[in-house]
């Protein structure tokens, strides 16, 4: 399997280097060149097998050729047996036709872990067998951020570097990122949000100085392998639905589109998925792209579902490729346009494509606080802003007959402010998490500033290359 990359002028490679890239020499990100098919009776062979099982089932076609088979099934088996549910990915039934993933019970308690505790075990292997050391450089809006943290603290041919906005995420999210410890983990507050992150982490990968001298990598979301590891979940969750026999919908709470575009990949491999429904908070920019094919970057609002406040959605980058039917040079010139006025508009043919694919809807401030408090009175289920931001949307997109499994993407106790206000009661904090609030923090506060951000790297990292 060889992966492009969506804006044309990078090289195509195979898993293990796309897998060490993050992004795109160009700019672009990586999408394999094209969908590998698993049959009717493939998928329905899943019913009943360990998630492990499945998921270096469903992996395998994407790392075929780079990473053996005995290889990746023991590191399946080594990533979910991290995870506290034996069902890794279990689904709640909360009524008739409604369903919740839970996709919470890896070690930081966000569906981060699913393809993080993989990914760490995948990047590790690749480094070991090459000799090599690479910088990774990711930024977070509070989930990834932890996860990354705690799959790759203590690992000897990694630094981590991960730039998170100051204040804007919750005091249990930004613990997990500042008191691991670790001498390979540098987490960094940077004074802006989670799109001014991003954009720094993207400016690093665009210097080819930089990027060649620390060896970046990144494990953001841009990067494939996070991807090809949250399809997993949509087929477990389908099958034991019914499918292939049965279509099923999903709503997945949405930020930078990574989620729900494995959710389109697992569709495109043969999952008969009925819809995929986005759901945002305030921050709509996907919701008002979908209503009018106009993308346009706002003001990033602060929400009590916190990881989801971002204008700037990476992956709508892959969406946008397959919606142009892979056309590099039309997402080249919607990202220059992005890059040079904070907007674009998608041509008629490829919106009609995304809305072929994709329906959206946004939820605020009061529905989502409405929405725990209700679901926790009704069911019994307790849901954190995020999913309940997926509740609230996922309701109004229900059909007869058809199955709908809203996405849990972390737990309550990550978001317990929130969920208080809601509810008038703290969630209960899982075990493991006691001494989280005794720990010392250690983190680094540094100004919104590409080159403050740069030599920083360049004079914390271990491994630096000499200059050639
Ligand atoms: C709890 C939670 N829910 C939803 C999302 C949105 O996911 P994505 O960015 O893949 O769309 C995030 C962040 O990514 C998150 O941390
Ligand atoms: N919400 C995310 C933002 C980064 O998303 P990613 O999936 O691209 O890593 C977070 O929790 O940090």
């Amino acid at each position: 399997m060889k992966y492009v990359s969506t804006r044309g002028r990078a090289p195509a490679l195979g898993f293990s280097d796309v897998l060490l890239a993050g992004l795109a020499g160009d700019g672009g990100l990586y999408v394999p060149e094209s969908w590998p098919q698993l049959s009717s009776a493939e998928i329905a062979g899943f019913a009943g097998r360990p998630y492990a099982e499945v998921a270096a089932q469903v992996i395998r076609p994407f790392t075929t050729g780079d990473i053996d088979d005995a290889d990746l099934d023991r590191m399946c088996a080594e990533a979910y047996a991290t995870f506290r549910h034996p069902a890794v990915a279990p689904l709640v039934q909360l009524a008739p036709g409604e369903w919740v993933l839970e996709l919470f019970h890896g070690p930081t308690l966000a569906f981060k872990d699913v393809a993080m505790q993989l990914l760490s075990r995948m990047m590790d292997h690749t480094l070991a067998r090459r000799g090599e050391k690479v910088t990774i450089i990711g930024a977070t809006s509070g989930d990834t951020g932890g996860a990354a943290i705690e799959a790759f603290r203590d690992r000897d041919n990694v630094d981590l570097f991960m730039l998170f906005p100051e204040g804007r995420v919750s005091p249990f999210q930004q613990r997990q990122m500042t008191t691991s410890g670790a001498a390979n983990i540098h987490p960094i507050a940077i004074k802006g949000n989670f799109d001014d992150c991003q954009a720094m982490v993207k400016a690093a990968f665009g210097n080819k100085r930089l990027r060649e001298r620390l060896a970046l990598t990144g494990v953001n979301s841009i990067n494939w392998a996070r991807i090809v590891a949250q399809i997993v979940y949509y087929f477990t969750a389908a099958v034991a639905l019914g499918a292939p026999g049965r279509r099923v919908s999903f709503t997945v709470p949405t930020g930078n589109f990574g989620d729900i575009f494995a959710g389109y990949a697992a569709k495109k491999m043969g999952l008969p998925i009925a819809d995929l429904v986005i759901a945002t908070n305030v921050n709509d920019i996907l919701a008002r792209t979908l209503a009018t094919g106009r993308y346009e970057v706002g003001g990033v609002e602060a929400t009590t579902s916190p990881s989801m406040d971002i204008q700037v959605s990476s992956n709508f980058e892959r969406a946008l490729f397959e919606a142009c039917d892979r056309d590099a040079e039309a997402v080249d010139r919607l990202m220059a346009a992005l890059a040079q006025s904070r907007a674009f508009t998608v041509e008629p043919q490829a919106l009609a494509a995304i809305r072929d694919d994709f329906v959206a809807g946004t939820t605020d401030e009061a529905e989502c606080a409405a929405t725990i408090v209700g679901t926790w009175r009704d069911t019994g289920f307790l849901p954190d802003p995020h999913t309940a931001v997926g509740l609230a949307v996922a309701r109004r997109h229900m059909a007869p007959e058809t199955p709908m499994v809203t996405l849990s993407t972390a737990h309550p106790a990550k978001f317990s402010a929130a969920v208080e206000a809601a509810t008038g009661q703290p969630p209960a904090l899982p075990p493991g998490f006691d001494d989280l609030t005794s720990r010392k923090e250690e983190f680094v506060v540094l100004a919104n500033d590409q080159s403050v951000v740069e030599d920083f790297l360049l004079s914390n990292a271990n491994s630096v290359r000499d200059e050639v």
